[in-house]
């Protein structure tokens, strides 16, 4: 009679101990299974195997074979999948294996810029914090970036933090062309800078600097031919030149009615020349838009800037648009949380600045920001004035 409670009664304990908790590689392991990732051989089933694991300081990673036969882009749409059932931020890579990086902590929601994060004389820029450490672009390497991403997820804080650090790391040999078609409101306030050299706030006004800078762009190829450069990177001249454009669709003549259709087309016409030839002449293109669709960033424009950028975007096929890939509509909505892409894409969060703090750090350096410009002429010594740095951009078209 004890002997036939006893089961009940162990049965019933059993219930009241606390279920161990599954490991990750378990977990992962079980979501391998239950989705039946993997390929039939025969009567078996074959799932990836697990072949090597390491523990790193904040994360693990988890190496796995895949079955012949089982496509490795599959596991890019997977992520969302594993990030649910682990309950942690995920990454999957995959160069003959397959990797799984596992976070114990998520990005944080929120970080401030600080001038800690300049590399002075270097065209790099903090684009945000990964799991990993805070990632950089590099201008050198990557000349143009394509931002997208719905309304009020830091598009112009990224603008802004992008050409603070650009400003003051290179105070002497960057320049600035704002295409600020929101009214020229951002930007506006920063012409008075000698680095800022011109604020576009609607269509007229952008096909005429765009004109100035096609223009100049000749001259420079011209130039370039005779010295035989082939790339800026590796020639003596110090200066670039920065032509930032928010919001590209205001420059669509499919969205432009009237009179400015003309511009419009133009200066589709100039940004892409600039985005095809600008990038080894030492002109970079940095440009944004929250339409992502075909009007809004013209083809040439796109299949020219290799860097991509993407807030939340409001579908996949916004996504589509900016990284050729699905995966910003599935971005949490917290504003700075963006998607980097060179080759791979990367999950960061972008520091945040405002006006008042790059307003108060460059008056705190005003005199080097004005004395760098005005001593700007030794800078280029390989370069005459046929470059037209000094000349007012042309009529327009
Ligand atoms: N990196 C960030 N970190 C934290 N908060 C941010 C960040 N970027 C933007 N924000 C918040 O989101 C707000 C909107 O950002 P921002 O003006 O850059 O958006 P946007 O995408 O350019 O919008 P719009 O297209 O309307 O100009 C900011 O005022 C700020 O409160």
């Amino acid at each position: 009679m004890i002997e036939w409670l006893a089961i009940p009664a162990m049965a019933f304990g059993a219930a009241l101990l606390p279920k161990k908790k599954l490991s990750d590689e378990k977990k992962i392991q079980m979501i391998f299974e239950n989705r039946k990732v993997g390929i039939n051989k025969g009567d078996t089933f074959l799932h990836p195997k697990l072949i090597r694991k390491y523990n790193h300081h904040t994360y693990t990673t988890y190496i796995y074979s895949l079955p012949l036969g089982v496509p490795s882009e599959a596991f890019e749409a997977f992520i969302p999948v594993l990030k649910d059932g682990i309950n942690k931020d995920v990454e999957v890579d995959f160069d003959g294996v397959l990797k799984i990086n596992v976070f114990e902590q998520g990005l944080p929601s929120s970080w401030k810029y600080d001038d800690d994060l300049l590399r002075p004389n270097k065209w790099e820029i903090p684009i945000g914090k990964n799991h990993k450490g805070t990632l950089y672009h590099d201008f050198e390497k990557y000349p143009h970036i394509l931002v997208g991403g719905v309304t009020r997820f830091g598009k112009t804080v990224f603008i802004k933090e992008a050409f603070y650090s650009l400003l003051i790391n290179q105070m002497n040999n960057a320049e600035f062309y704002f295409l600020d078609l929101k009214g020229g409101l951002e930007f506006g306030k920063y012409l008075g800078l000698p680095q800022v050299k011109s604020v576009a706030s609607d269509v007229f006004e952008a096909a005429e600097v765009l004109s100035g800078i096609v223009e100049n762009l000749k001259k420079r190829e011209k130039f370039f031919r005779e010295k035989g450069y082939t790339n800026i990177v590796d020639t003596p001249i110090t200066k670039r030149t920065f032509v930032i454009v928010d919001e590209g669709a205001e420059l669509s003549p499919n969205i432009i009615a009237g009179e400015g259709k003309k511009y419009a087309k133009f200066c589709q016409a100039a940004l892409s020349e600039i985005s095809r030839i600008g990038g080894g002449l030492g002109i970079r293109l940095i440009y944004c838009t929250q339409y992502p669709t075909k009007e809004a960033v013209p083809m040439q424009v796109k299949m020219n800037i290799v860097t991509r950028i993407s807030f939340i975007a409001a579908a996949q096929i916004a996504s589509m648009v900016i990284l050729d890939e699905k995966g910003a509509e599935d971005l949490p909505s917290i504003p700075g949380r963006a998607i980097y892409k060179i080759e791979k894409n990367r999950v960061v969060q972008v520091p945040y600045i405002d006006d008042a703090y790059m307003l108060k750090k460059m008056e705190e350096r005003e005199n080097d920001i004005i004395q760098a410009a005005t001593n700007r002429k030794p800078v280029n010594h390989d370069r005459s004035d046929e470059h037209g740095e000094n000349k007012t951009p042309s009529a327009n078209p």
